[in-house]
């Protein structure tokens, strides 16, 4: 199989040419940030298995040492966040709540119906269950994230779980910053924790003395929080989706801006150095055209480092024969956010099989996702939207059915039972039918 040829270019991204590509591309020719080393499993491992065994004590350790701060308290309750709510400027806490109406429209338009079969004296009847508690994570390591709040207790609160907790780093003073805590006053959490990292999820998955364990862990974070998931997914419910650093995919055309589409390509890159941006593109000159305006952007961004982490590492300009292979491309690269930055991109987006989510229309920028859109920002990365969904209301769902055996299912099902019990050699399953059908 032949490989895509990397160019390496002076400017931000790194320039691939499929244009004289035959043949099929498949998932082996996307570059991938590396995997996991073993030394950071370990790590984790370690850090869950000293919150296991000391509780509150660890905690406390833990972010002493991960953190540098003492947290105040391991608890804030409704109080605190009703303060903060009230201490943020008009404009900001209008914003938060305009961003909370907006998620609980959009889920509450999904919330499932229940349904009810009848046949053959049996009616089957299927109810989603919401799980008692639910722990939302909210990373908090490089930058501030009450959005994230929003994105996940709001979805948590429609699909009518009971008790919403939230764990995030703490802030420089030992507390959590009054925009985050704003944040869950508005959707109706009932504890904050000053905890991150991979002890605030174990510490959500076991319980401490303060932290009572919760049935699901939903929400994004870095790599520590991400494997502690993982670590702890056979004791407590992980959230379907693999969010972890930033993705996103622009495909675009002289259509539009240059600087648009370079500055869509800066909104994902900016939130951390693992994260992964494309421009993906049919026209050479409109690359350069991309590719300097992100420069021009990158060389006077506040949020410089992280922005250049992400492009040099995982920052890549693709040339494309056209609509079709760009999308072909987006499929198989299975970006967390898929941009179709160009005109009449409505249709293309019913091609599009593998993207965590789609924004379609030249002011289509994930940040209106990140934010306002409505649907939940935690997403699926790397590559895992080939099969996984974003947060939603079934990851706070249990499905349960119930089965009404009726008068007449004897006589009407139980000679299956029988034969394929008796074929199976489980007589005692064939003869609960046959003193049924007896008597
Ligand atoms: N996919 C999504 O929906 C989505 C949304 C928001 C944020 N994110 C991503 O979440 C990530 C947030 O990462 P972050 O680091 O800023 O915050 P984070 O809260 O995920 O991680 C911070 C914590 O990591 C732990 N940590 C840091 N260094 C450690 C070490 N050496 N050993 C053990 N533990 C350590 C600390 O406990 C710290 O509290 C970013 O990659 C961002 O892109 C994703
Ligand atoms: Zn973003």
């Amino acid at each position: 199989m032949e490989k895509m040829t990397l160019t390496d270019q002076s400017g931000a991204l790194t320039t691939v040419d499929l244009r004289m590509r035959q043949g099929t591309l498949t998932v082996d020719d996307i570059p991938r940030p590396a995997a996991p080393d073993e030394e950071t499993v370990g790590r984790v491992r370690q850090i869950i298995a000293q919150v296991r065994a000391e509780g509150d004590v660890a905690l406390r350790s833990l972010t002493k040492e991960l953190d540098g701060v003492d947290p105040v308290s391991l608890v804030l309750g409704r109080e605190q966040m009703e303060e903060a709510f009230h201490s943020l400027a008009t404009e900001l806490a209008q914003a938060l709540t305009v961003a909370h109406r907006r998620i609980q429209q959009v889920y509450e338009a999904e919330v499932p119906t229940s349904s009810r079969v009848s046949a053959d004296g049996i009616t089957v009847v299927r109810r989603n269950v919401p799980v008692r508690s639910a722990g939302c994570y909210v990373p908090g390591g490089s930058a501030r994230y009450p959005s994230t709040v929003l994105h996940t207790a709001t979805v948590a609160a429609v699909a009518g779980v009971e008790h919403i907790v939230v764990a995030t780093p703490p802030s420089p003073e030992g507390s959590v910053d009054a925009p985050t805590l704003a944040a869950a006053f508005v959707a109706g959490v009932e504890a904050v924790y000053p905890i991150g990292g991979a002890q605030a999820i174990a510490a959500l998955a076991y319980g401490t003395e303060s932290i009572e364990r919760v049935d699901t862990i939903a929400g994004p974070g870095n790599l520590y929080v991400a494997l502690a998931k993982a670590q702890v997914a056979l004791d407590v419910g992980i959230g379907s989706s693999f969010a972890g650093p930033s993705e996103v995919v622009v495909i675009a055309d002289p259509s539009v801006d240059p600087r648009y589409a370079a500055l869509d390509l800066a909104v994902q890159a900016e939130h951390g150095p693992h994260g992964l941006a494309w421009l993906v593109t049919w026209d050479e000159q409109y690359l350069h055209d991309v590719d300097r305006a992100l420069v021009a952007y990158v060389d006077s961004a506040p949020r410089l480092g992280a922005i250049r982490s992400t492009l040099a590492n995982n920052g890549y300009a693709a040339l494309v024969r056209g609509r079709e292979q760009a999308l072909e491309l987006a499929n198989l690269i299975a970006p967390e956010h898929l941009e179709l930055l160009y005109q009449d991109g409505e249709k293309d987006a019913a091609l599009v099989k593998s993207a965590g989510v789609t924004f379609v229309g030249i002011d289509g920028t994930a940040a209106f996702g990140d934010y306002v859109a409505g649907p939940s920002h935690v997403l699926p990365t790397y590559g895992t939207a080939r099969f996984a969904s974003g947060l939603g209301l079934e990851d706070f769902y249990r499905r349960q059915h119930t089965v009404l055996i009726g008068p007449s299912a004897i006589d009407e099902l139980g000679w299956a039972v029988e034969e394929i019990a008796k074929v199976e050699g489980l007589y005692a399953h064939a003869e609960s039918i046959a003193i049924r059908r007896r008597s």
